[in-house]
């Protein structure tokens, strides 16, 4: 972020200390690398209860006060605004570099294909949650929907649960996170143990590309995505697709009801505010996605990172219009609890600076076991198979990074 967070630590160096730290907390941007570790101090409340955002300055002006001069607080919060959050402030904090770009091909890069190893590359089990056909369902139920109240938008999610033959090397895993999406922020957050299935800690590890926001002095930034295309092999096909999403109704659409919402969410906290008229491309290694990148300056340049996260979530990026609508359907259609999935993750410090992402392209590990997570945004012409594809390209992202590219079963 700032200069003094700039030292000679590389990202890589943060990665291979990860095992090492208790409770670790792991996030890397194209700017910088940050490794957190111990906890002495937790904040559970739910973001819809009125107490939090006092309550987590309370937690840092007592941390300053016991002599920690900066101290930070990281972790996840969940989707649901009643759900408790797993926030904490950490006793060591090491800023760093952010991790270098990927080579294609390079020796590197095939070494990293080795999370798992080649002979238990076929070895693994793979539950879908739902099924893909009642995903699709789910789709057509979200269409009669549109034609029968006011519900405009909702994003629609499934998650895989695969049991690996071996356990995964997570800073392995982060490495090849963090070089093949280089644009976009990895993060790997320890969970509390879920004593109902396991005595292990779980890790929540992902790559969003997308930033929620970032709030540095009166600054503030955030880059919501919504309305997405599969990337291609193929140079010319690859760059068809991208033209395509552009000029796509259906997905300008989807995109300008995300943009409409962050806007009337931050723009009371601003002076300025500067939104482009119309979204641009990004891509990650899978997707093409319609980008939208705000710029505002803060009214009061007091005002939190963390209040301005609670305003903006969820957006229609992850939920839908009307939010309320939106979440009854989730509810509804979706068979899971997604936990911490489409929530945010992220950091902030003692005067409110910081950085939180959408919780995305993103899966809980547990020992042995990997729940992985992907959603699209369902709206009027959406196709129910086009929106199970995008889901199964979304997946691409965890997939690819444990080596399990191969898989075919996932739409
Ligand atoms: C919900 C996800 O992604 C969100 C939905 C998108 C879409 O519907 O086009 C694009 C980016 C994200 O805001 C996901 O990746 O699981």
């Amino acid at each position: 972020m700032n200069e003094s967070k700039c030292s000679t630590i590389t990202g890589a160096d943060l990665i291979a200390q990860f095992h090492q730290q208790q409770t670790p907390f792991f996030f890397t941007t194209a700017n910088y690398s940050l490794l957190t570790s111990g906890s002495q101090a937790t904040v559970n409340l739910a973001l819809n209860d009125h107490t939090v955002l006092s309550t987590i300055q309370g937690v840092l002006a007592d941390a300053q006060a016991r002599g920690n001069e900066n101290p930070l607080i990281v972790g996840a919060i969940p989707f649901a605004v009643d759900a408790p959050m797993h926030l904490w402030v950490p006793t060591t904090v090491n800023w760093g570099k952010p991790l270098p770009v990927a080579q294609k091909n390079t020796a590197s890069d095939v070494e990293l294909n080795n999370n798992i190893s080649s002979e238990n590359s076929n070895n693994y089990a793979i539950q879908h949650m739902p099924l893909p056909e009642m995903y699709m369902q789910g789709v057509e139920n979200a269409l009669q929907r549109f034609k029968q109240s006011d519900l405009s938008k909702v994003v629609l999610s499934r998650a895989l649960d695969i049991t690996l033959p071996q356990q995964l090397d997570m800073p392995h895993l982060l490495s090849k996170l963090a070089q093949h999406n280089r644009a976009g922020y990895t993060f790997a957050v320890s969970l509390p143990a879920d004593l109902q299935h396991s005595e292990h800690c779980k890790t929540l590890v992902g790559a969003s590309p997308e930033l929620l926001i970032n709030k540095q002095g009166a600054t503030i930034r955030s880059n919501p995505l919504a309305g997405s295309a599969a990337r291609s092999a193929d140079k010319n096909e690859d760059q068809q697709r991208a033209n395509a999403l552009l000029q796509s109704t259906k997905d300008q659409h989807e995109h300008a009801l995300v943009i409409q919402s962050v806007n009337s969410a931050i723009a009371p906290f601003c002076k300025h505010l500067s939104v482009p008229e119309q979204p641009s491309l990004i891509h990650t290694e899978t997707l093409w996605h319609l980008s939208t990148d705000i710029y505002g300056e803060l009214d009061n340049p007091a005002t939190t990172v963390l209040e301005l996260a609670s305003a903006l979530h969820p957006t229609p990026a992850v939920c839908g219009f009307p939010e309320n609508h939106a979440r009854d359907a989730i509810a509804e259609i979706e068979p899971f609890d997604r936990g911490f999935f489409t929530g945010m993750v992220g950091w902030m410090d003692s005067q409110g600076n910081g950085e939180w992402v959408v919780t995305i392209r993103c899966a809980e590990v547990d020992a042995l076991r990997l729940r992985l997570f992907a959603g699209a945004g369902v709206v009027s012409g959406s196709i129910p198979q086009h929106e199970l594809k995008e889901t199964a390209t979304k997946f691409k992202t965890m997939l690819n990074a444990v080596g399990l590219n191969h898989v075919a079963e996932v739409a």
